[in-house]
């Protein structure tokens, strides 16, 4: 078996360690030599230690590579969406087997893929653009294809998750703790992405259309990152007895006349400490997944960095490899269920809200008729502090987003109100 391999960045380099410390196994497990026949790179020439590979096999022409007759499976872990769209596409028409950790690409458009897949009769393998390490696509595409999922829940960033776990246990700064997960080899090139939630929003559109047997891409998820959450926020959690995770949640839900609709979002949310996913600290990953029969379902690993993520491409490769050696491939994408996206604005949520407030008389009765008048139910309020100091603090029942963010809209303008010091949702 032929591979090429686009890109040698902090994946690639382990999917050539692990590649050749495992050569032997892995044939055994194949029943075919697994070989790299080419790496396509930025920088041919970078010094890259003690790395396992001849040099002569770096190109910069990953094209040429992917359209090389020899090439049986292409290996894509460079990431963004082009050039790396129009190299799969290439290689899917052509019949190539491909293995790919990108889940931008996967987000933005991979009906693209998938239909070249369908075209070129070739597999498409991704399990490492979800959640790294973890096993966790391969049960949604092939041993949950008896049941209805119902609900993926879980932490799907892993340097997100390390910067909150920091700023929660050791009062670390942002800027600080986002540098160390960079240098660990969990953040995206530009790690913005990990920040601003674009790659857990990625990671829960690909969880999504396999759970949903639906297409769900980036533009139908609802994205906040972690960029507005405050020293003061993780204070007011854990005053609560809560943490602050960056979570995604996909559902399945029936309206009044039991008609399906699907509702993605990721954001920071405020979770009891007593919750599993608020023990999961570091880079790791935690996804539960809930389906009709089979119940709840819970998945944990190393969702980021070098090791895990590779684990993950080589365990496609071999399964690729095997389906090519076997004249066969896996079943095809299945989106039968196109079920239409729900707005944001009707996903129930609740929400906790700080207000720094002038300590006076009917300050709260005002506060609680804009509750009220929004149709939202309050569920406890804290007044700390007097005079200038004076800080409210509230916590709503479960109400449509729309409703909660119009109400805390209208707070925002009264003239008592100093500040809205934090608004956050409140999960579990
Ligand atoms: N680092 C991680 O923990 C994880 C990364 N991923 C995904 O894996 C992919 C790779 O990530 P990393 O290894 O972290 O990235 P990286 O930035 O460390 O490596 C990227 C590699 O691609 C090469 N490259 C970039 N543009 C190229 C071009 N035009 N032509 C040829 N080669 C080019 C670079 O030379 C480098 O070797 C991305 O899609 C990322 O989202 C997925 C899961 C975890
Ligand atoms: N940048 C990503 C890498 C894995 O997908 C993350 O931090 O989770
Ligand atoms: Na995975």
């Amino acid at each position: 078996m032929r591979l090429a391999l686009l890109g040698c960045g902090t994946v690639g380099t382990e999917v050539v360690r692990l590649l050749h410390e495992q050569a032997a196994d892995l044939t055994a497990r194949v029943g075919a030599p697994l070989e790299i026949v080419g790496i396509a790179v930025r920088r041919p020439g970078r010094d890259r230690g003690d790395l396992p590979v001849d040099p002569g096999l770096f190109t910069t022409d990953a094209l040429g590579l992917v359209k090389r007759e020899d090439v049986d499976v292409v290996v894509e872990v460079v990431g963004g969406i082009e050039p790396a769209r129009t190299w799969l596409v290439e290689a899917l028409r052509a019949g190539k087997s491909v293995v790919t950790a990108n889940k931008a690409l996967l987000a933005e458009d991979g009906g693209t893929l998938h239909d070249a897949a369908t075209e070129g009769g070739a597999d498409l393998y991704y399990e490492a653009s979800v959640a790294g390490a973890i096993p966790l696509l391969r049960p949604l595409r092939e041993s949950l294809q008896g049941d209805t999922v119902t609900r993926v829940t879980g932490i799907v960033n892993g340097t997100t998750n390390f910067i909150l776990s920091a700023m929660d246990a050791t009062g670390a700064g942002f800027e600080e703790a986002l540098e160390e997960a960079t240098a660990l080899g969990y953040a995206e090139a530009d790690p913005t992405a990990d920040v601003e939630g674009f790659d857990a929003a990625a990671k829960a559109s690909i969880l999504a259309s396999l759970a949903f047997h639906t297409r769900v891409g980036a533009a139908d998820v609802y994205r906040e990152g972690i960029t507005a959450v405050s020293a003061r926020d993780v204070a007011s959690a854990k005053q609560m007895g809560c943490t602050i995770k960056l979570l995604c949640i996909a559902t399945r839900a029936l309206d009044q006349d039991g008609k399906a609709s699907v509702s993605v979002r990721v954001h920071p949310a405020m979770i009891p400490t007593s919750h599993p996913l608020a023990s999961v600290g570091d880079a790791f990953n935690a996804v539960f997944v809930e389906a009709e029969a089979a119940g709840q379902l819970m998945f944990y690993g190393r969702g980021a960095g070098g090791a895990p993520t590779a684990s993950a491409v080589l365990g496609d490769i071999v399964a690729v490899a095997r389906n090519r050696l076997a004249g066969t491939r896996a079943a095809s994408e299945s989106n039968y269920a196109d079920l239409p996206i729900r707005p944001m604005g009707e996903a129930v949520t609740r929400y906790h809200v700080s207000l720094d407030v002038a300590d006076r008389a009917g300050v709260l009765a005002t506060v609680a008729g804009i509750f009220a008048k929004h149709d939202v139910s309050i569920a406890t309020v804290r007044q700390s502090g007097r005079g200038d100091d004076a800080v409210l603090v509230i916590v709503t029942h479960g109400a449509p987003d729309a409703a909660l963010a119009a109400t805390v809209e209208e707070l925002r303008g009264l003239e008592f109100v100093r500040a809205i010091a934090s608004v956050l949702r409140v999960e579990f």
